[in-house]
This record gives C-alpha cells, structure tokens and sequence, in this order.
C-alpha cells in the first residue's frame, strides 16, 4: 500500500483542509482538495506504468522520451467520487472512463446495505483499471465497485486510490481483492457503530455536493 502522509509534503496541506471543521464547508474549496489529492496520486500511480522510448520532433531536433502506450481506464463511484476522477483526467486525459453508483441505503435501525444499480463500463480486457473514491470505511462500495466493473473484463493492474482509509477497508480488500493496488492519501484506525471513518472528514458526499434527502 502506498500511503502519501508517510512522506510530509503540500498534499498534507490538501488533506488538512478536507478533514478542518473550520474549512471543509467551503464546498468549491472541498471539491478542488479531492480533485488536488486525484491529481497528486493519478501521478504516483502513473510510475507503474510501462515505458518505452519514443522519438519527438522539437523546432531543433530529435528528444527521446520514455512514454507509455498503456489504455487507462478511470473508474469511480457515484456520486463522493467525481472529484478525484475529476482531478485523474486531468492528468490521464486520453483515459477511459467508468462510472459506478455504489451508495449505502440506511434502514431505521441505522444499519445499512450498500446498492449498486447503474453502471458505465468500457470494454477493460488488458487495460490498467484505476478506481478513485474518497472515503474507503468499510470497504463494502468499493469491494462490490469493483466485483461489478470485472464483468466489462479483466484488467491487467487494478489500482484503488482513496483520500482517507480506515484499518477495516483497508484489511477488507486486501482480504477480497488482492491484486488491487492500494493508494491512499491518509489511514485512520476506528469506524463509528454507523461506519463513518475517525477521525476521517465526514460524509465526502454531502460535504462535495450538498445533504441528499435519506431514501
Ligand atoms: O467503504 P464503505 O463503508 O462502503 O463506505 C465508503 C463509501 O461511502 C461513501 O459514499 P456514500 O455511500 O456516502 O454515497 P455518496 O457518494 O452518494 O455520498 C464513499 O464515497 C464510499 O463510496
Ligand atoms: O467516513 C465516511 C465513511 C463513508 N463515507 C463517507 O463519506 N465518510
Ligand atoms: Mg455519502
């Protein structure tokens, strides 16, 4: 697992303010922080990626560049989701994308099952899979994300990239999946009785596009 806040840098600023009372409601400033967080991890990951030189014609001359041919497709889970994918595009910009609705229904007695009904999936044979989503607490919306994108084929890499993980989610796919590669911005350890991550930040949902009426 890769974890950013092992090595002090700007992003820790990023992660601050996501997580900052005082700060996180400025909901534009919330956004462009997970988009800032994509951006930063899309870079890690995109060191894993295979590399061959290729010839570039400058004004001046011939550059040689080591780049990659490798098909990229971005995933992500409706709806906390779209702003890391947001910020991946910005750097993957010839990626694919995916989009997956994993959301938790809430029953009366505060338990929860996690939904998935809409799905947008290229083809993935051979591709290298990246799934993006904010918040990973259980681990049950990405487990079942992913289950779900598998039936568009199997990739050749997948990479899960998450701003805050807790302990549990962490330890729930590499139980269930392995082969995923992990990328996270931050762990924590504990999960409220409701599942939400401590210290974690709150319900990135709700904090990037307003509370949604509980169905
Ligand atoms: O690891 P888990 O226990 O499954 O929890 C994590 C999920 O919870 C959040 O989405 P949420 O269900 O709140 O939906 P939203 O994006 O509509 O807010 C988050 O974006 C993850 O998808
Ligand atoms: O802490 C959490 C857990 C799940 N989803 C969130 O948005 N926050
Ligand atoms: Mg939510």
């Amino acid at each position: 697992m890769f974890n950013l806040s092992q090595t002090p840098s700007i992003a820790n600023q990023f992660i601050a303010e996501l997580r900052d009372i005082n700060v996180q409601a400025d909901r534009m400033r919330f956004r462009r922080n997970l988009e800032r967080l994509g951006e930063i991890l899309a870079y890690e990951v995109s060191k894993t990626l295979a590399y061959t030189p290729k010839s570039i014609a400058t004004p001046l001359g011939e550059a040689e560049v080591a780049l990659s041919d490798q098909k990229v497709v971005l995933a992500t889970i409706l709806r906390a989701g779209l702003p890391m994918h947001q910020g991946m595009l910005h750097y993957f910009d010839h990626a694919e994308s995916a989009f997956v609705s994993a959301y938790r229904k809430h029953h009366k007695d505060g338990s929860f099952d996690v939904h998935v009904e809409y799905i947008s999936c290229p083809d993935l044979t051979g591709k290298t899979l990246i799934i993006a989503d904010p918040m990973l607490a259980t681990g049950a919306s990405m487990s079942l994300a992913i289950e779900s994108l598998l039936e568009h084929g199997q990739p050749a890499a997948i990479h899960v990239v998450t701003a805050v993980a807790a302990t549990a989610g962490v330890e729930h796919l590499q139980r269930v999946m392995p082969e995923a590669h992990l990328w996270v911005g931050a762990v924590d350890e504990e999960l409220t009785a409701k599942s939400y991550i401590v210290p974690g930040l709150g319900d990135a949902g709700d904090l990037s596009y307003g509370e949604k009426v509980q169905e």
